[in-house]
Parts: structure tokens; sequence; C-alpha cells
């Protein structure tokens, strides 16, 4: 190849390295951009990420340096990286996506206390620490706790006026947007909900919030696979689900209705959590415990062909930090809860852009 220093070969030598988790050139997804090139030979140009909490983003960098350097002359390589997050398909025939919001997530699990909300709190937060904009709808009736999670017990929605119509203005901490069941209902009063209140307030949710510009929009699911499932499912064009299990019953899961739940409404399941996976004792954090065996998620995963997007530990601090309305991956970010929790966030938005990009 004869180089010389200029644009044109700086995308030559670009075309081939591809996105590791897209599968497809740098410079066909069009995420080089403003290429310029001084006197002296130093080589600046952006790189478009997907997803600002890329998982692959310094190999992706050095693969790009590397390849620049190759030209004759060029002294240093300035790669200022930034992220756009793809938009999933607003509307589908029978489904109105929200205005501003790109990425629609459920988060699901087949059966209540598997810790579905902790990782849903988690991984939203983990995603707004990258850069990413990330709202989330708790829509556990049973158990709204997000608000206690997030810290937000004590706050309300509020009621604005726009346009004529009453949107709701969400609750906001650690980074995160949220509106919650929870917000709606008397603490520690049992709440009856008949199934037309129910999809009234779920449609509330989606399309009357004040929800501004978003690239991820979780939504908590109730558990299992009732009326209010379908209804969400249903509503709006999601681009996927994650389903959260534990080691005990990571087994059922085929058997379970919510991963069929999601393939009739056409929405892919993009991976499975496994939550409370091994045991790490606060006064040996160098410990791990296998209660409950090891390698059921990994083994139930392949037999699904679902991707396992990790493992999460049973550890004190990470109920703690719920409690105490700070997100482990806030409070304490070098546990390994937490870094599990972050290394989940990152699969999912690299899923997302998967879902999105490669059809
Ligand atoms: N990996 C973990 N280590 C320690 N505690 C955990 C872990 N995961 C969840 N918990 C705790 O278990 C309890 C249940 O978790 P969580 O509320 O997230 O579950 P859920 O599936 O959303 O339950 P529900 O269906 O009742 O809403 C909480 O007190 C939470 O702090």
């Amino acid at each position: 190849m004869n180089l010389t220093l200029d644009r044109q070969s700086v995308l030559e030598v670009l075309r081939p390295v591809e996105d590791p988790e897209l599968r497809k050139s740098l410079v066909e997804l069009n995420m080089i951009r403003q290429i310029e090139i001084d006197t002296q030979g130093n080589v600046n140009f952006t790189l478009v990420l997907t997803t600002p909490a890329c998982p692959l983003r310094e190999f992706i960098v050095e693969d790009c340096t590397k390849a620049v350097k190759q030209i004759p002359g060029v002294q240093a390589v300035n790669i200022e990286v930034t992220a756009e997050t793809p938009q999933a398909k607003n509307s589908l025939p029978d489904r109105q996506g929200i205005e501003g919001v790109k990425n629609i997530i459920a988060i699901s699990s087949g059966k209540g206390g598997v810790g579905k909300s902790t990782v849903a709190v988690n991984v939203a937060v983990a995603l707004a620490q990258t850069g990413a904009k990330v709202g989330l709808i708790d829509a556990d009736i049973y158990g709204p706790n997000a608000p206690t999670m997030l810290g937000l017990d004590s706050a309300k929605v509020m009621v604005q006026e726009r346009g004529g119509q009453e949107v709701l203005e969400p609750a906001f901490n650690h980074g995160v947007k949220l509106v919650s069941m929870g917000f709606l209902i008397e603490k520690d009063q049992p709440v009856v909900w008949r199934g037309p209140m129910l999809n009234g307030v779920i449609r509330q949710f989606l399309y009357q919030v004040d929800w501004g510009e978003l690239d991820y929009l979780i939504v908590d699911m109730p558990p299992g696979t009732g009326d209010a499932q379908l209804t969400l499912t249903q509503a709006v064009p999601m681009v996927g689900a994650i389903i959260v299990t534990t080691p005990q019953n990571v087994a059922l899961l085929d058997s379970r209705k919510g991963l069929k739940m999601f393939e009739q409404m056409g929405v892919p399941v993009l991976g499975i959590v496994e939550n409370m996976s091994y045991f790490i004792p606060p006064d040996l954090p160098d410990r791990q415990y296998d209660i409950f065996g090891s390698g059921g998620g990994a083994k139930t995963s392949e037999e699904l062909g679902i991707s396992l997007l990790g493992c999460i530990p049973l550890e004190m601090s990470l109920r703690e930090g719920g409690d105490s309305g700070l997100p482990i991956v806030v409070s304490n970010p070098e546990s390994a809860s937490a870094k599990a929790l972050v290394e989940v966030a990152k699969a999912i938005a690299a899923k997302i852009s998967v879902a999105v990009l490669a059809g």
C-alpha cells in the first residue's frame, strides 16, 4: 500500500478495523468523524461509539491507533471518544414509541424476590455513570422498591400542565429519572389493582411523563407473566428483555412462561443475569462460596441459546446499599457485586447496539 498522510489514507487504514461487537467496519458504520491532520503529522479524529457504556472502548481505540500509525509520517494519534446511542425502531404498526426515548428495555423475572429491582436500579445507575441518559419505570406493583433503592423514598411525582395535557415530572437521583408505583400508593397499604386501572397507570408512566431525551428507558417489570406484563410488552416497541434469575431457579427458565411471552410478543430476550450466584462473606472478601452449586446459569444459557450477561454474588453490602438508598455501584464500586453489575450494564448496552444496528 502506498500511503501518503492524508484523510483518505486514514480512512483506508481504518476501514479493516471492526467494531468487535457489531463485526462491521468502523468506517462503514460512520463511527470515524472529523479527521484532521496538522503539519507536524498529528492525526486527530473523533470515534463515535454506539453507547457510552461500550465495554471494548480501550480495545477499539488501541486498534485505531495502531492502524493509523502504519501511515508514514504520523507523529501522534489523538482520538476523541464520544457516543451516539442508536435509536431502536420507534414504532410498529400496533405499538407506539415514546418521543425522545431511544431504547426501551424490560427487566423481568419469572419469580419475585430474585433481585430484579436490585439489578434494574444498579444497571440504570451504572449506565448513567458512563454518561448515558437513563430513565427507570418501576412497574412492580407488589413491591415497588426502586424509590427506596435510589434514595427517593420521600419524593413525589409532580404533575405539570403542558399543552393542555397533564404530564408527570419524574423524580431524579444518582443520574436516573424515576417514576414508580410507590409514588402513587400509601406506604404499607395493601393495593388491589384492578386490570383497567393498572393499564391506565402503566400507559401514563410510558406516555405522560416528561422523560426528555433518553438513551435507555429501563422498565422494572412486575414478576411473572400476568396482565401487567402483557400490557407493557404490547404497549411500546421494546428493544429487548433481560431475565433475572437465581441459581435455584435458573434450570426452570426454559419451562417458565416469561421467555415464551417475550418471544410471542416479538421482543428479543437479550440475556440472562444470574443473581446471588455465590456468597462472599463480608469478613473474608477474598472467599467465595458456591452455596447453590456453580455453573447453572452458564449451562442453561447455552441450552437456551441466550447469553449469560453476568453473575452477581450474594453480598451483604449489596442489600445494605439498596436499603439505604445508595446503590452499590455508587457506595462501593470496588466490591465484587458492583463490578459485576457494571459489567452487566455494559453487556446490556452492547447487546442493544447489536440488536438495533445489526438487525
Ligand atoms: N446479590 C445480592 N446480595 C445481597 N442481597 C441481595 C442481592 N440481590 C438482591 N438482594 C436483596 O434481596 C431483596 C430482594 O431483592 P429485590 O427487591 O431486588 O428483588 P425483586 O426480584 O425485585 O423482588 P420483588 O419481586 O419482591 O420486587 C432485597 O432486600 C435486596 O437488597
